[in-house]
């Protein structure tokens, strides 16, 4: 039986998250924990969130579950949802903090002035709502989900990997921002795919199925 831990430094409810999990894999044991013991016995690490880039970065510190996540984040299949893909990263434009620096590159805000999609319509920030993804690798978590299928999204930053072989997918916005990261044990989205319906659903059963190998040389051939 496959134990999932959902980390939990309290930013924001994780039920949903866990929900999704639950339904999608009945067998599997799915924790939600503040306990850094746990996250590093899981056999998966699912790393979701809400709120400010400087908040959640204080509260992993605070709840002693940053070494622990690093650590997932090195060795088993590790899932980042949401401000959980942010960060990843070395630093954001929300707050000007420091992230955790497993991945290359930095999370910057959509222009709040601007942005016009292509029939002339004001484009808000935060970008709320559905938008279609495209996945750009060949990546076990894309199985069986739609060159262009939509998923639910909430935020006002995205990330900009260091690394162009990190992106896994990208989203229109009214330009092209990375919506998926990709790298060996650990995959990384902005959207919400437990919000996501079907291909979120899938997503998260890929997950669960998956066993962490990814080699990078997943283009699309
Ligand atoms: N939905 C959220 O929690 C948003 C995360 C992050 N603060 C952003 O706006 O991109």
């Amino acid at each position: 039986m496959t134990h999932i831990a959902v980390v939990d430094y309290g930013m924001g409810n994780l039920r949903s998250v866990a929900k999704a999990f639950e339904y999608v894999a009945p067998h599997a044991r799915v924790e939600v924990t503040r306990d850094p013991a746990v996250v590093a016995s899981a056999d998966r690490v699912v790393f979701p969130g809400q709120g400010a880039m400087p908040d959640c970065m204080r509260e992993l510190e605070a709840t002693g579950l940053r070494e622990a996540v690093l650590q997932a984040a090195r060795e088993k299949p590790f899932l980042g949802i949401c401000i959980g893909l942010q960060m990843l990263f070395e630093w954001s434009e929300e707050g000007g903090v420091a992230g955790l620096g497993v991945l290359p590159g930095k999370v910057l805000r959509f222009p709040s002035q601007g942005m016009m999609d292509a029939d002339g319509r004001k484009l808000k920030v935060p970008h709320m709502g559905w938008n279609q993804v495209y996945p750009v690798i060949d990546h076990p978590l894309w199985r069986g989900i739609a060159t262009d299928a939509r998923f639910y999204f909430v935020h006002s930053y995205y990330p900009e990997p260091g690394r162009p072989a990190l992106v896994a997918g990208y989203s229109l916005y009214p330009f092209a921002f990375t919506c998926a990261v990709a790298q060996g044990n650990l995959f990384a989205v902005q959207f919400h795919p437990e919000k996501s319906q079907a291909a979120g659903l899938r997503l998260l059963a890929n997950f669960v199925a998956w066993d962490g190998a990814y080699d990078g040389a997943g283009a699309f051939s």
